[in-house]
């Protein structure tokens, strides 16, 4: 599968699901009159697109939106704001009918295999329903298409008739995704498509949906809590916060080099195996406190009351998301493993002192490694970037103020010379 560079023109074919400025906004009504009082800003402006054939991974914490975006691509809620186009074709606010035919072409996969399947219908029953809900009647009939299904899905034929309490959570779970793809989607939106199951099943559903877009043809939005489960599968992430994304990259860049604070400090959360440094103490990067409400949301970037990074410019201009690596879009005044956006707000704001204690000096000092590493790459790759890069280590240096992150930056400039 080859995936086009970012950027590319509007009418790209290759574009799938294409979302512009997208916001939902849940009113919030009370007293007797229920007059609206406020609103809980749960997707606030968001513009990505999906490519035919490839993955996206949405991730953030819990409350982000993450949700709530998945059901407005799919159009089982009504955006307030921005725009969804579907091949080209704007479907921000197609009514029922409208729909209908869009119906068959993207569907969603639920979180929880328990409570998403009927339990008084045989799985027979609840595989065969996209069939009797758009009228259509598969080639063979009714009972063998449902058959083949649950077999692609690597279920028992022969439980046609059997109810969902007679299957395992893992089982639950490949039903649903037999009824997603009974109408050959060409989109698939999963929403936490494994939180709910067992560690050891988590890798079989997910090896299946991979299984399935080989095989299938078929293009994914998997939206997950971290980064462990969207990892393997995803072409590029996007990572949401409090109703915005704060970074979308290929998958590869975003490990690599994550260039938002708090993706670093979603990854940091993900212990990842690596025999090479298996003596080596893994550091983490602790978030203090919850995602703040997305009622009221924090004024500038939303990132600010919990980032170890904020400076004054932080806390009252929102950052764009910017292209500011081919592939790796940013919001951020004082990215990681980049030049510093705002070199001249150099003050920490008190919350940024703050959260700087609970992460640990090592990461700080690792994080000032980490970009000067990137810089000596992409000084090796001869661009003027390199130089940008040097400056986004200083600038890691000034964050954390302390001794411990100065001699990271001169650890990172060691490893630059080398
Ligand atoms: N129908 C609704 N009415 C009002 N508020 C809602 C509604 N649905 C979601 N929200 C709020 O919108 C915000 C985003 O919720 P959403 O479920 O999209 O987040 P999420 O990132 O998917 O989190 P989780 O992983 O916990 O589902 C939350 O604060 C949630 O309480």
């Amino acid at each position: 599968m080859t995936i086009p560079a970012q950027g590319e023109s509007a009418g790209d074919p290759e574009i799938l699901l294409k979302v512009t400025g997208l916001q939902k906004h849940f009113p919030i009504k009370k007293g007797l009159l229920q007059r609206q009082v406020g609103a809980v800003h749960a997707v606030d402006g968001i513009d990505f697109e999906v490519r035919a054939g490839e993955t996206l991974g949405v991730v953030g914490e819990s409350g982000c939106g993450k949700s709530t975006m998945g059901r407005l691509i799919t159009r089982l809620l009504e955006p307030t704001g921005g725009t969804v186009e579907f091949e080209g074709k704007d479907i921000t606010h197609l009514g029922m009918g409208g729909m209908r035919p869009l119906r068959r072409d993207v569907q969603m996969i639920f979180q929880d295999p328990y409570s998403s399947l009927n339990p008084r219908h045989t799985i027979g029953t609840i595989v065969g329903a996209p069939f009797k809900l758009q009228g259509v009647t598969p080639e063979g009939g009714l009972k063998k298409e449902v058959q083949r299904l649950l077999s692609v899905v690597g279920l028992n034929p022969e439980h046609y008739n059997r109810y969902p309490h007679e299957f395992s959570g893992g089982q639950r779970q490949r039903i649903g995704i037999a009824r997603a793809l009974a109408l050959n989607p060409k989109l698939v939106v999963a929403d936490e498509p494994v939180s709910a199951l067992d560690v050891s099943i988590q890798a079989q559903v997910v090896n299946l949906l991979d299984d399935l877009q080989q095989e299938l043809g078929l293009t994914y939005v998997i939206i997950a809590h971290d980064l462990s489960v969207v990892r393997h599968v995803s072409d590029r992430i996007a990572v949401m916060y409090l109703g915005k994304i704060v970074e979308l990259a290929d998958r590869d860049s975003l490990y690599k080099a994550p260039m938002h604070p708090y993706t670093k400090a979603l990854m940091s959360a993900v212990p990842i195996p690596d025999p090479r440094r298996k003596d080596a103490k893994s550091e983490r990067i602790l978030l203090r406190g919850d995602v703040p409400s997305p009622i009221s949301p924090p004024s500038g970037c939303r990132f600010h009351t919990r980032c170890w990074k904020a400076t004054e410019i932080c806390r009252t201009t929102e950052p764009p998301l910017l292209e500011l690596k081919p592939g790796q879009r940013v919001a951020c005044h004082h990215p990681e493993n980049f030049e510093d956006q705002a070199p001249q707000d150099t003050v920490l704001l008190s919350v940024a002192r703050e959260a700087a204690e609970l992460v640990a000096d090592e990461v700080l000092a690792e994080s000032a490694e980490t970009s000067a590493a990137v810089a000596a790459e992409v000084a090796d790759a001869g661009g003027a970037e390199a130089v940008s890069a040097s400056t986004g280590t200083a600038s890691t240096g000034t964050v954390s103020g302390g001794s411990a992150a100065a001699d990271g930056a001169d650890a990172g400039q060691e490893s630059t010379e080398k």
